[in-house]
């Protein structure tokens, strides 16, 4: 874990302290990943913006909880166009679990992103998923190790990153897959034009994913105008604070049809 983490938020500093806390998994895993890659594209050549939906039944910024089953909003999700999914397995600030992720993967074929804080190389052995979520802020010196761990057990690392130095050290540890999370993890708040900032120097055979932040159909065109491959969408997709009708099959299709159904 990298100690010099800088300035964070509170909720973020009691969240590293409880992943620090967790164990990791009693064996090694062994997966056989589906593609994201082959997942976006797929979506591409059907139309469709290559959305990965988030699982996420609550957070930190979220007034309020979805307690729906979440393989069913998982399957609502896939009918919704999602490309891939990102399943929260955070427990303590995010409601997730281990036994979520493992309930989701076996329900879908698409792809799917286990989405924690995850420190050390026995927190990848908690549970097989198809893509890891590697934090360039909070893994420091021990990002290469942890990319090339991954790796090992056939999960695909994607690297999040915040800022330009992040992205260089993401791409010195050999990341083919980058997320640039527009949200701020010293203040929580979301700004847009992070990803603006930082997809310029990413490499082109990088896939490139718009993380956090995307709540209105305009806001997807924006990240594909800025260059995303993909995107994470989670709060506006779970709805938790009932802004809409909590419909998470029509939340998905919003972003998914972005570029074809152009709302005035
Ligand atoms: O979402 C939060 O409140 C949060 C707080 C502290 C650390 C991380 C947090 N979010 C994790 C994520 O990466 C998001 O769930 C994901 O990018 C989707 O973001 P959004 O579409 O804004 O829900």
């Amino acid at each position: 874990m990298n100690t010099e983490t800088g300035e964070l938020a509170p909720a973020v500093r009691s969240i590293l302290a409880a992943a620090a806390e967790r164990p990791g998994g009693t064996g090694r895993a062994d997966v056989d990943a589906r593609s994201l890659p082959d997942a976006f594209a797929a979506a591409e050549a059907d139309g469709r913006v290559p959305v990965i939906a988030e699982v996420k039944p609550t957070s930190p910024t979220t007034d309020g909880e979805r307690l729906d089953d979440p393989v069913e909003l998982a399957g609502r999700m896939v009918e919704g166009g999602a490309a891939a999914l990102s399943v929260l397995t955070e427990p303590e600030h995010f409601g997730g679990s281990v036994g979520t992720l493992e309930r989701v993967r076996d329900a879908v074929d698409v792809p799917v992103l286990r989405k924690d804080f995850l420190l050390s190389e026995g927190h990848l052995d908690a549970v097989e998923a198809d893509l890891v979520l590697l934090i360039a802020r909070f893994l420091g010196e021990d990002l290469p190790d942890l990319v090339e761990a991954a790796r090992e057990r056939g999960f695909q690392p994607l690297v999040e990153v915040h800022d330009a130095d992040e992205l260089e050290a993401a791409i010195d540890a050999g990341a083919r897959i980058v997320g640039v999370n527009n949200r701020d993890l010293a203040k929580l708040e979301v700004d847009l034009s992070t990803f603006e900032r930082v997809a310029p120097a990413i490499p082109g055979d990088v896939t490139l994913v718009a993380e956090s932040g995307i709540t209105t159909a305009a806001d997807a065109r924006r990240m594909r105008e800025a260059g995303a491959d993909g995107l994470l969408v989670g709060s506006a997709i779970m709805d938790a604070e009932g802004a809409s009708d909590g419909d998470v099959r029509a939340n998905t299709r919003r972003f998914t049809r972005a570029e074809t159904e152009v709302e005035p």
